[in-house]
């Protein structure tokens, strides 16, 4: 079976660094008016994207930090929970970016937060999951927005921790990986989320971290990029969510990092910036992030540390006094 990859061409990316910066900064502005306005329902989380984006390259500056903020409170609903934009339902995925948000801002302490931990409390079912709000859709990803977003906020007494682990075991299969649900198949991302979770809970111990370790390493393409699973085109998102969960687990030298920092080089945008999911295609926040934090844990130079559990930058993980747990 022919392997499904990309062919890089020979011109090596330079690291345009200064366009990044412009490509982050005037994104929601007249030049990308179009994809900002149709990506409202996600806006809050693209603004988490976009600043941490901002913050790992431009020293920890972040402009305009009060209409941030103002807009945070615009997203903010009386049962706690925030929406991506102000007029939609609030949901766990837009909360947790608005903590993550103020986190960056040095402002958590700003926000409502007890009414914050009774939102993400009551999203936890019997069995341990959470879902993503009331109407009930239970994923792994939600169990890292409530774990992550409660620990943020110094609150992850408040939800019953035993449980929600003893659920993240239970979406775990043979081959290592983890799935959205129990009998779920492993996915790049869905690993990131229950391995993030674990780090979390001081758990890494429940992690079969050898077979898991190469199913992840096996994600590596001969472009050098990552895929999320078997058979699929490497991606620069999975840069992040497979090899920020290698350094995790302590075996990131398992891949060719030289090959995988080419890929995401190659998928620059060299004209206006920002970094798509693959060479050639449209950059956007989303993909900038991912490709930036990556190079981050490879310690590429000129990129601030980033915290390979948060996707937060170090500086901010330890001013919070936080130590998600990792293995050696
Ligand atoms: C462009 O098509 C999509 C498809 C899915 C989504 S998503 O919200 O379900 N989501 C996040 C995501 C965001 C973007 C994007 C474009 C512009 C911006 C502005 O900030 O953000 C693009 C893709 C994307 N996806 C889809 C994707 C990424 N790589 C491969 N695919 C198919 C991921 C998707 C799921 C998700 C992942 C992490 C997360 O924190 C939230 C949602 C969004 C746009
Ligand atoms: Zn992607």
């Amino acid at each position: 079976m022919l392997q499904k990859d990309v062919k890089l061409d020979n011109t090596s990316k330079t690291w345009v660094l200064e366009k990044h910066i412009d490509f982050l900064q005037s994104f929601g502005k007249e030049r990308h008016q179009y994809e900002s306005s149709m990506m409202e329902f996600l806006r809050m989380s693209g603004m988490y994207w976009g600043l941490t984006a901002l913050y790992l390259i431009n020293d920890g500056k972040i402009p305009k930090e009060d209409e941030i903020f103002e807009y945070i409170k615009s997203c903010e609903h009386s049962c706690g929970g925030y929406s991506p934009a102000p007029g939609h339902d609030p949901h766990l995925l837009y909360t947790l970016s608005a903590v993550q948000i103020a986190c960056l801002l040095n402002r958590e302490l700003e926000l409502p937060i007890e009414k914050i931990v009774l939102y993400v409390s009551k999203l936890q079912q019997d069995d341990g999951s959470f879902t993503g709000d009331k109407w009930g859709e239970i994923d792994t990803r939600y169990s890292f927005c409530a774990l992550a977003c409660l620990s943020l906020l110094g609150k992850l007494n408040e939800i019953n921790l035993v449980k929600a682990v003893e659920f993240i075991k239970s979406c775990q299969n043979f081959d290592g990986g983890f799935g959205s649900r129990p009998g779920a198949e492993s996915h790049g991302g869905l690993i990131y989320c229950c391995v993030g979770s674990l780090s979390i809970a001081g758990r890494l111990d429940l992690v079969d971290a050898d077979t898991l370790g190469w199913w992840l390493a096996e994600r590596q393409l001969p472009s050098g990029g990552l895929n999320g699973r078997p058979e699929k085109l490497p991606d620069v998102c999975y840069s992040w969510w497979v090899f920020s969960t290698l350094n995790i687990l302590g075996r990131d030298h398992w891949i060719d990092k030289e090959g995988l920092k080419t890929f995401i080089l190659a998928s620059q945008d060299n004209e206006g910036g920002g970094f798509s999911d693959r060479p050639g295609d449209e950059p956007d926040p989303f993909h900038t992030l991912f490709g930036l934090a990556a190079l981050s844990l490879m310690s590429h130079d000129k990129i601030l540390p980033i915290d390979p559990t948060y996707c937060m930058p170090k500086a901010v993980i330890n001013r919070l006094g936080l130590k998600p747990q990792t293995l050696s």
